[in-house]
Formats: structure tokens, sequence, C-alpha cells
């Protein structure tokens, strides 16, 4: 299956906070990047490692590391952005490959505003990160530049998914792993998911907020 819905008890928790209408900005930026982290424990479970010996306090010794795979995290700008450290506190050495896609707001397309990739794409492990997968417009571009860069190996880390979205990815990319947080009801007829968590975008940079 490529929807990994990831029902911890500390997600569950974490993610019934960030519904809360009157969550702050501050508290909302925390609780994203603390999510994230969870999912990236979740979508790191299979990386392959490989034995190293080591000299340790009392001899020589044999432990494991990641094998040679690297990994780049691709936020999705803007909102992406609010789970970057969230991957990187767990992956500190990860390259960071960013790709600003806004979507438009009437037709619901996504719009490539920017693409900063890193190089070897075609020996890393890309984890895409962005709050939402509503449409799935914006994913699917990014994937889309993604494997046309040479990546061969993605993963998509999300804290709310539309089951909309979902199929998207899964017609367009089926080899795609997808983890997040919820799979929520459906998309209203401005895109949103419902019940969501409103526009990730502008809660975690603090625009158009009331509390702003
Ligand atoms: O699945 P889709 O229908 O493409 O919608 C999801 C996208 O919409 C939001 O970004 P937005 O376009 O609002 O840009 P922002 O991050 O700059 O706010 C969100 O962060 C996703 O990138
Ligand atoms: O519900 C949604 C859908 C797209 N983008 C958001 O920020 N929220
Ligand atoms: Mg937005």
């Amino acid at each position: 299956m490529p929807i990994h819905e990831i029902r911890h008890p500390l997600i569950r928790h974490k993610l019934g906070l960030m519904r809360r209408a009157d969550l702050s900005t501050k508290n909302f930026r925390e609780m994203a990047q603390e999510i994230a982290a969870l999912l990236t424990y979740e979508a790191s479970k299979d990386l392959p490692l490989e034995p190293a010996t080591i000299e340790g306090w009392s001899g020589s010794l044999n432990v494991e590391k990641l094998a040679g795979k690297k990994v780049t995290v691709v936020p999705i700008l803007r909102a992406g952005i609010g789970m970057l450290d969230g991957v990187l506190s767990l992956i500190p050495g990860a390259k960071v490959s960013a790709v600003g896609i806004a979507r438009n707001e009437e037709t619901l397309q996504a719009q490539t505003y920017l693409e900063r990739l890193v190089g070897q794409l075609d020996q890393r492990l890309a984890l895409i990160v962005d709050p939402m997968l509503a449409t799935g417009g914006s994913m699917v571009a990014t994937i889309d530049l993604l494997k046309k860069a040479g990546c061969r190996n993605v993963r998509a880390l999300v804290l709310v998914a539309a089951p909309e979205g979902i199929r998207a990815v899964e017609e367009h990319h089926p080899d795609v792993h997808i983890y997040t947080a919820s799979i929520d009801s459906h998309l209203n007829e401005d895109g949103y998911i419902i019940p969501g968590l409103g526009d990730a975008g502008d809660r975690i940079f603090g625009t158009r907020q009331k509390d702003a």
C-alpha cells in the first residue's frame, strides 16, 4: 500500500492540537515540525544498514551505519518549510532541494516558480515535505520534476491528505509512498481539505491570520 496513515498516539494528539482554530502561530509551527519528525521516523524505518567496525571504549567492535544511500529533503515552498527542521532533526546530513509551487486559488492548478535541486539525485532518496495534500497537483508536479532530474526513489510526508490527492499521486506515481498523520474526509468547493487545518502556509507564516 503506498499510503501510510501513521496513527501513533503522539501524532494523534499533536494533530488534534493543530486542528484548533485558536492555536497560536508559534504552537502551530512547533506541532508541524514535531509531527514531521515523527513521520520521518516512520518513513525511514526500512533504510538499509551496513556493517562497520569502530573503536569503542572497550576495544574494536562491529556496529551498523546507514548504507550509502543519501537523502535530499524537498520542501514544497512555502508551507513545506514548516516541516523541514523536523526532518533535519533526525537526518541532519540531508541536502535540501527547494521547490516553489503555488496553487492558483481559482483554477487550483499548481504553478512552479522555483526549482533548486541538489546534485546526484539518481543516488538519493527524496523525502518531499508539504503539510497539505489536497488535489495532489502540487505533489504530482514535484514528483514529476524530481524524476525528470533523475530521482528514482521518492517518498512524500504530509500532515493531512485528502482522498482526492492520494488518488492523484497513486494514478501518476504509483511507486511513491505517502506518509501522513491523517487521511481526512474530502475537499470543499474551494479545494480545501475538510476537516483539515485551513491554509497551512498562512498558519505557518502568520499571514492573513486573525491573531497575526
Ligand atoms: O494538493 P494541492 O491542491 O496542489 O494543494 C496543496 C498545496 O497547497 C498549499 O500550498 P499553497 O499553494 O497554498 O502555497 P503556499 O505554501 O505558498 O501557501 C499546500 O502547502 C500545498 O503545497
Ligand atoms: O486545505 C488546504 C488545501 C490546500 N492548501 C492548504 O493550505 N490547505
Ligand atoms: Mg497557502
